[in-house]
């Protein structure tokens, strides 16, 4: 079950929960709201899951490239410019999906008044981050994440740092998403 709440204002230790006090839990409806999309499909002990649901959300959705990411110095080219990278407040022009097998890490979403929202993910989370919302990824302190990642098409990773309020993907996000 995923866990999501809003952040404290603290600098500070990015891999760290940073929890208000009290906390600030956030739903998955209104995470929904923000255009953030949900789906279990639990990892067993030996890392075993559900292919089968797996291809269908893949079938539902479009999905039809799939490859790795193993968050580890050994096995992530560039470990620590990408890690970096990942933590930068940016969007894409696509969707970024990734379903966590193994390890565990924390997606940072902007809610509507633009605080941060940190969405735990832990193996058997799959999320879907809208096109042209405005995120981030850090590891959380265990320091390991693995997760497969998916793309309708020749996938693009490219990263849109902010300010990219003209990009066609955020003014289509905000219509969609944040009528504000
Ligand atoms: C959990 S996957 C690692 C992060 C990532 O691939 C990304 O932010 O693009
Ligand atoms: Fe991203």
């Amino acid at each position: 079950m995923v866990r999501a709440w809003y952040m404290n204002r603290e600098e500070g230790d990015q891999r760290k929960e940073h929890q208000c006090d009290p906390p600030r839990p956030v739903t998955l409806d209104y995470l929904q709201k923000l255009g953030v999309l949900y789906f279990e499909i639990p990892v067993n002990e030996d890392g075993y899951y559900d292919k089968e649901k797996l291809q269908k959300i893949r079938d539902d959705r479009g999905y039809n490239y799939e490859d790795v990411v193993d968050c580890s110095p050994t096995t992530l080219p560039n470990y620590d410019d990408k890690l970096k990278s990942f933590f930068r407040e940016h969007l894409h022009a696509d969707e970024e999906i990734r379903y966590c097998v193994a390890g565990s890490g924390y997606f940072d979403v902007r809610a509507e008044n633009d605080e941060w929202i940190r969405i735990e993910v832990v193996p058997g989370d799959m999320i879907i981050i809208p096109a042209g919302i405005y995120h981030r990824f850090t590891l959380d302190e265990k320091n390991y994440i693995k997760a497969l990642r998916f793309f309708c098409g020749d996938p693009v990773w490219t990263p849109v740092n902010r300010p990219a309020d003209d990009h066609a993907a955020r003014v289509d996000y905000l219509r969609k998403f944040q009528s504000a």
